[in-house]
């Protein structure tokens, strides 16, 4: 019989060892393995960033939310996530457990230019998807560097993920996370705790949207930076969602054709749920 205290030290030991493995993230290396084509490839309908934005999209424009307080969960050193909820929103925290990543992400707020990936592109296709001419993109970019007050450190495995008093009492209004709490949990077990400490961040009837992958064991955090990655199926995050405390609205799933494995992580699918805080 596993005493308290021993559990208790091999969930530590899980947590640095996780911790160990993400010294060697490299937010540049990452960017061009994920968010250039094909995977990011704007003008193929089967691309999974233009599915991405389009599920963002759907579902930050949907009457259901309204605005408020919006935190992103694990930001890593991407933006494509928050370029719809930033015009519903009005204020924005971006949050990432490393260091490089919050310096890549302040550098693209703080200044046009400074930031390992243009995103430009990105900018013009929400734009395109909210019925803007492209050339809105610039609007797009500074009201996105407006909304943001925050960018802050996180661990979704500390039952406060965040600083006390980084939000306001009654919590954030919406979470937003893609491809974080599969990837720093040693299980499922973790992935379920993750779930309901992030849960803690949000108020009551609030949504959070979660973006993740299916059936990853490991991804390259940079070169020769493996990653390993709980595996996931459809039935288990359904499962995870129901035991920390949220009702599904609905889970989309995209299941990737053979180009789009490209040796970077050996993800089968991408799942994109839509959720609300019981
Ligand atoms: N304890 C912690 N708490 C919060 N965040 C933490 C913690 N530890 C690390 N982090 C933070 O979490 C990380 C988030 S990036 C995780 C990447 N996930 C896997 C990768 C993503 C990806 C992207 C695109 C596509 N696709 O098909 O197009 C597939 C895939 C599948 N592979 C990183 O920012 C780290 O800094």
């Amino acid at each position: 019989m596993e005493t308290k205290a021993v559990k208790e030290k091999s969930l530590e030991d899980g947590r640095a060892a996780m911790a160990a493995c993400y010294q060697g993230f490299d937010p540049a290396a990452y960017l061009q393995y994920n968010y250039t084509p094909p995977r990011a490839d704007f003008c193929r309908r089967d691309s999974i960033v233009p599915w991405k934005l389009g599920c963002l999209h759907r579902a930050f424009t949907e009457e259901d939310i309204t605005g408020g307080v919006l935190v992103d969960v694990g930001s890593g050193p991407t933006l494509y996530q928050v370029l719809s909820g930033c015009e519903v929103f009005e204020r924005l925290v971006l949050t990432d457990f490393l260091e490089v990543n919050r310096r890549e992400l302040r550098g693209w707020l703080q200044e046009q230019g400074k930031s390992s990936l243009d995103w430009t592109p990105y900018l013009q296709h929400v734009c395109k998807l909210e019925g803007r001419g492209v050339s809105a993109w610039s609007e797009k970019a500074a009201r996105l560097r407006a909304v943001v007050s925050d960018v802050l450190p996180i661990d979704v495995h500390c039952p406060q993920p965040l600083a006390p008093g980084a939000l306001p009492s009654p919590g954030a209004d919406c979470l937003v996370s893609s491809f974080c709490l599969e990837s720093v949990s040693a299980d499922l077990e973790a992935f379920t705790r993750a779930l309901g400490h992030i849960g803690g961040l949000l108020r009551p009837g609030g949504h959070l949207l979660l973006i993740g992958a299916l059936g990853e064991s490991f991804y390259l955090g940079g070169p020769g930076v493996q990653i390993p990655v709980v595996p996931l199926d459809e039935a288990q995050v359904c499962g995870s969602l129901r035991e920390s405390g949220y009702t599904l609205i609905r889970m989309e799933v995209y299941t990737l054709p053979p180009d789009m494995r490209v040796g970077v992580d050996d993800v089968s699918g991408i799942f994109f749920v839509k959720a609300r805080k019981d």
